[in-house]
């Protein structure tokens, strides 16, 4: 059976493509759902990919993949920068958990630079535009084969 790999967007990344694309660039989250799908199936892995304005959803979220999930790539978005519950909820996790930002959040504004989910994650991707989510799901991959 195809191991299964949760990938949740936090607030805002609904805009994406679309919200200030000298930061993020022309992808939309579509688009980036669709990158993620065609690599996945190369990997064979499954994929679950949600996006939530509201970060009680992306605790339910993490506390579904808990049971159901053999790793969570996650962009909290501006959550990472405040949001201890999210931290919490990843902590409780066993599983692999990755970390994704689409700009680089240490050449931003101060206030970007720390993020209480690296706190957790195996792995920090940010700066590599939406590829950052490939790359994640290359290292997901990698995790997932090694255990
Ligand atoms: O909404 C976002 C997106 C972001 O997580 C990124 O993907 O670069 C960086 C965050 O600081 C910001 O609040």
């Amino acid at each position: 059976m195809a191991k299964v790999v949760y990938i949740l967007n936090g607030p805002n990344l609904n805009l994406l493509g679309k919200r200030e694309p000298e930061i993020y660039g022309h992808q939309t989250l579509d688009d980036v759902h669709q990158m993620c799908v065609a690599q996945a199936e190369n990997d064979g892995l499954d994929i679950v990919f949600r996006q939530s304005n509201a970060e009680h959803d992306l605790i339910d979220w993490v506390q579904e993949a808990r049971e159901a999930a053999h790793a969570i790539i996650i962009n909290p978005a501006a959550y990472s920068h405040t949001s201890i519950a999210i931290l919490d909820a990843l902590s409780a996790c066993t599983c692999p958990v990755i970390e994704v930002h689409v700009s680089n959040i240490h050449r931003r504004e101060a206030f970007r630079h720390h993020s209480y989910v690296s706190q957790k994650a195996d792995a920090v991707i940010a700066g590599c535009g939406v590829e950052g989510y490939l790359l994640a799901l290359q290292r997901a991959a990698t995790l997932l084969k090694e255990s």
